[in-house]
């Protein structure tokens, strides 16, 4: 099964830039969770600050009681190969075919053989949908299929925590669906704690159990996934409802005269219509349950009394309907 992931008070400047400060949270162990934000927000820097590959001048990352911002390095290396990442671009070598490229991590981190290497790495193309194609450059593939091979590549050392950065970017709405279908699957198959880093409204709106999204420096919101689409929030409402009406602007924050304007001539905007809490993605036919659904359904219910009333109706509904039925977010979310 996945790993718990405890972020407490973590704090990260380049200098005398502030990206984000006292970001607390908890990955529940083999949960699917998604963090959004527009641009410029940190994302990215969250995800490298999780592996300890960038260090937060405040807080802790607790996995398996190794801080990944404070430990000693050899510790930190250690905890790493419990991480596949898949980075935005597929971030694969160019010169080097698909099936070299996933190998790598198998050949430079472990002493297997070559029989055991292609056992694992034409499982995990298998998985992903590639087969056929483990002989060609990635310059020879569509980017869809190069995501594939970075997500394949993240699994072959049989990661516990899976981070995804935008898996979505440059995908049609089709190869979006499929990549979101995909992501499920593994989850299913893998029982890895999952973190996927995307701008993308159908994923978050279909993958995950848990949500945040972090603005202005800070994390506006990071719970059950009917916590933040059901949230009235301003940031959050504008962003999960694809508006230019809102705090956020085309520089991330509007300044204040830029809102007063909106404030008093808006009659002419777009209005919000009611949010919709859509099904959450079931794995494909054939898979295994994902296992992750039973632990996320206690804990969640066991956490309903702290919920904001929107969000407590939504999941009750949610439950009610075996979490299979659509149902309507409580208030139009502004
Ligand atoms: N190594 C670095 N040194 C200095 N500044 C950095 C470094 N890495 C990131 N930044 C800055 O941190 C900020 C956040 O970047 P990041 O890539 O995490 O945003 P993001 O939310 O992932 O954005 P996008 O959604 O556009 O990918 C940016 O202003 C970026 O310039």
């Amino acid at each position: 099964m996945g790993i718990e992931v405890v972020v407490e008070g973590l704090t990260k400047s380049f200098g005398r830039q502030n990206i984000w400060q006292d970001v607390t949270l908890t990955l529940p162990a083999g949960e699917v969770s998604v963090m959004l934000g527009p641009s410029g927000t940190g994302k990215t820097v969250f995800l490298k600050s999780l592996i300890g590959l960038l260090k937060p001048e405040e807080g802790r990352v607790l996995i398996n009681g190794v801080d990944m911002v404070n430990s000693p390095e050899r510790d930190i290396f250690e905890t790493r190969k419990l991480f596949g990442l898949m980075f935005q671009d597929g971030a694969l070598f160019g010169s080097m075919s698909l099936f070299d490229n996933i190998a790598f991590p198998l050949r430079e981190h472990t002493r297997k053989k070559e029989s055991e290497i292609r056992r694992i790495v034409m499982e995990r193309i298998e998985v992903v949908g590639l087969l056929g194609a483990e002989g060609k450059l990635p310059g020879e593939i569509s980017g869809g299929m190069r995501k594939r091979a970075g997500l394949a590549r993240a699994l072959v050392l049989d990661p516990q925590i899976i981070l995804c950065d935008e898996p979505d970017s440059g995908l049609d709405p089709v190869r979006t669906a499929y990549i979101s279908q995909l992501l499920i699957d593994l989850n299913a198959q893998l029982d890895a704690t999952m973190l996927i880093v995307t701008h993308n409204l159908d994923i978050a709106a279909t993958v995950p159990d848990n949500m945040g999204m972090l603005f202005l420096r800070r994390l506006v919101t990071f719970g059950p996934r009917e916590v933040l689409l059901t949230s009235e929030e301003p940031a959050v409402a504008q962003f999960l409802g694809g508006r230019r009406e809102g705090p956020i602007g085309m520089s991330e924050e509007k300044d204040a005269a830029a809102l007063a304007a909106e404030a008093t001539g808006t009659r002419t905007a777009r209005p919000a219509g009611p949010r919709e809490i859509v099904p959450q993605l079931e794995p494909s036919p054939g898979l295994p349950p994902r296992r992750a659904v039973t632990r996320r359904r206690e804990r969640v219910l066991g956490l309903l009394d702290r919920l904001p009333p929107a969000a407590r109706a939504a999941i009750e509904r949610t439950y009610a309907t075996g979490g299979a039925a659509p149902a309507p977010a409580a208030g139009s979310g502004a």
